[in-house]
């Protein structure tokens, strides 16, 4: 009891500190901060690297001082203590009674399993291999659709988890990694808008189907799968059995409704429960991607991960990239109250990592109940949002250096890149490559001076307003390969459970998706039959005017 009351009134005056450490800084400039006299030590105490990754902090509203006492937070929080749960096995997913196995996915064959997770990381595995002779069937050409061709094109259909991590790699990689014959196609809107122009213009009879869905159960993805299996179908003019045993390879954490459904059990893969949709990229998830990458960049991708894990689980809170992530996220959107944060990636190849974080950190920590059920009141996950920064220039930074709103942000550049390129293109490549990296900086260093970025000379001439004083991280990376990839996707996954025990959330459920999926289910069976509104919803004029309009 003792022991309780000490942790919890030093929580308390740690707390305190950050409260007056955030008013302090309320009052000065970002510009004072990084431009004062110890600007160079101050760079030295703010950034950190690791796996290629070099994470600049020294553009953030906060102090080398600050950084020590969100240390100890974290430490007061019993940060070590989680993460040796999450690394254990152990249930870390209470409402759900799940551990989270993300990282038993990416455990190495070669080293023996951490206690408590054997069977976990050998089923895994075991996936993983028939992964591999499934992946190494369709690249080869051995496996063959109904007319007795090879596959050249896969379809990938799922959503959300199930989807984001798979096509991100998928397009960060096509650039580097795609010498093979087979080309992926990802489809999850519900509303076929990306799986019509694929049947107007592939040949099914060297069209795979991936279905991807950790429940089975999510109707953008059966309705979806529907869809193209009957075009299959109609098209090959057999029967739907047919075409899924020999155009369709499930993946899932439900074997028994693949079955049921038809898929013959050589072309099902399995991943466990433990394993959260948004964490899934590692698993069998990944199929797809890895018949365009191939299988030893797919292991690449889950060695790079690898080693994050083994940072993050190793080295000190001060120079761990995910928890200084976390923290530098947590100071802005809980102690200085800034609700927004923007992922600004300076390669195009990283287009889709705003859409995949929204879903990871938003998925796992936008809650104001606890993991036990108490109301939070403070705020959590900030709103997540960005785009490819160079063309983002083009479009919202309007309001990041003029608007009314403080937001922080992730800047993500390459310092080098199409070192394969033809050689009578090299130099104009590198020569954009250079523009770009000009560019972030550029746009970082406004963010955080603002008019005090103006040169000199021309401070007479040039109209000011910029705001500055909005904090930013520049993460930069030698060369985007599978490996640096994952260790960054890695280090996202853990900056988010970090944040979940600063703010004592469960990071591993997702509550609020389901009931608007429960309403669209009866408001589908009402347009299905022209009804405005089955007996067992509830009743809004709006709501039924609206329907009657769709049906009418
Ligand atoms: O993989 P599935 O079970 O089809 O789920 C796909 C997605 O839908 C759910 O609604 C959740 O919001 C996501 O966490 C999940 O990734």
């Amino acid at each position: 009891m003792e022991s309780l009351v000490d942790a919890e009134s030093e929580l308390a005056q740690i707390q305190q500190q950050l409260k007056s450490q955030a008013s302090q800084l309320q009052k000065v400039s970002l510009s004072d901060l990084l431009t004062g006299d110890t600007g160079e030590q101050r760079l030295k105490q703010l950034s950190a690297r690791f796996a290629g990754w070099h994470l600049d902090l020294s553009k953030q509203r906060w102090q080398p001082e600050t950084l020590k006492v969100l240390a100890d937070w974290a430490d007061a929080r019993g940060l070590d203590e989680h993460r040796q749960k999450l690394f254990a096995g152990a249930i870390v997913n209470p409402s759900e009674r799940r551990p989270a196995l993300h990282t038993v996915l990416r455990w190495p064959q070669e080293q023996p399993a951490p206690e408590g997770c054997e069977k976990a990381v050998a089923f895994a595995q075991q996936q993983r291999g028939r992964m591999a002779s499934l992946v190494q069937k369709v690249r080869s050409g051995q496996w063959r659709g109904l007319l007795g061709q090879p596959v050249r094109d896969v379809i990938h259909i799922g959503v959300g988890g199930s989807d984001l991590g798979p096509r991100l790699v998928s397009d960060a990689l096509q650039e580097t990694h795609h010498q093979g014959e087979v080309e992926v196609h990802f489809v999850s809107t519900m509303d076929a808008t990306q799986l019509v122009p694929l049947m107007r213009k592939l040949d099914p009879a060297t069209t795979l189907v991936v279905l991807a869905s950790k429940s089975f159960t999510t109707a953008d993805t059966q309705f979806n799968l529907n869809t193209a299996l009957t075009w299959l179908a109609s098209s090959l003019d057999v029967s739907i059995r047919a075409v899924c045993e020999r155009h369709l390879i499930g993946v899932s954490a439900r074997p028994e409704k693949m079955t049921e459904f038809g898929i013959p059990e050589a072309h099902q893969l399995v991943f466990a429960e433990g394993v959260g949709g948004r964490f899934s990229l590692w698993s069998p998830i990944g199929i797809s991607l890895a018949m365009q990458i191939g299988m030893p960049a797919f292991n690449e991708l889950l060695a790079g991960a690898h080693a994050m894990d083994r940072h993050f689980l190793e080295a000190p809170t001060t120079e761990n990239l995910p928890a200084l992530l976390a923290l530098v996220g947590a100071w802005n959107c809980q102690w200085l109250g800034i609700p927004s944060h923007a992922v600004l990636p300076y390669d195009g190849r990283l287009e889709c990592l705003p859409d995949y974080l929204q879903q990871l950190e938003m998925e796992s920590n936008g809650k104001s109940v606890d993991i036990n059920g108490q109301g939070v009141d403070h705020p959590t996950c900030p709103i997540l949002w960005g785009d490819v920064g160079p063309n983002a220039q083009h479009a919202f930074y309007q309001l990041l250096h003029q608007g009314s709103h403080t937001v922080s942000a992730d800047f993500i550049a390459v310092r080098r890149r199409h070192r394969h390129a033809a050689e009578g293109l090299q130099e104009s490549l590198r020569d954009q490559q250079q523009l770009t990296l000009a560019n972030c900086l550029a746009q970082a260093q406004l963010m955080a001076l603002g008019d005090d970025a103006i040169p000199p000379s021309l401070r007479d001439h040039m109209a000011r307003g910029y705001r500055g004083n909005q904090p930013n991280s520049l993460l930069l990376v030698d060369e985007l390969t599978p490996w640096s990839l994952g260790a960054l996707l890695a280090m996202y996954e853990h900056k988010v459970f970090v944040h979940s025990v600063l703010w004592g959330l469960n990071p591993f459920d997702q509550p609020g998706v389901e009931l608007g999926k429960l309403l669209a289910q009866g408001i589908y069976r009402a347009l299905s039959n022209g009804q405005t509104n089955s007996s067992d919803q509830v009743k809004d004029p709006s709501t039924d005017a609206m329907i009657s309009l769709v049906t009418s």
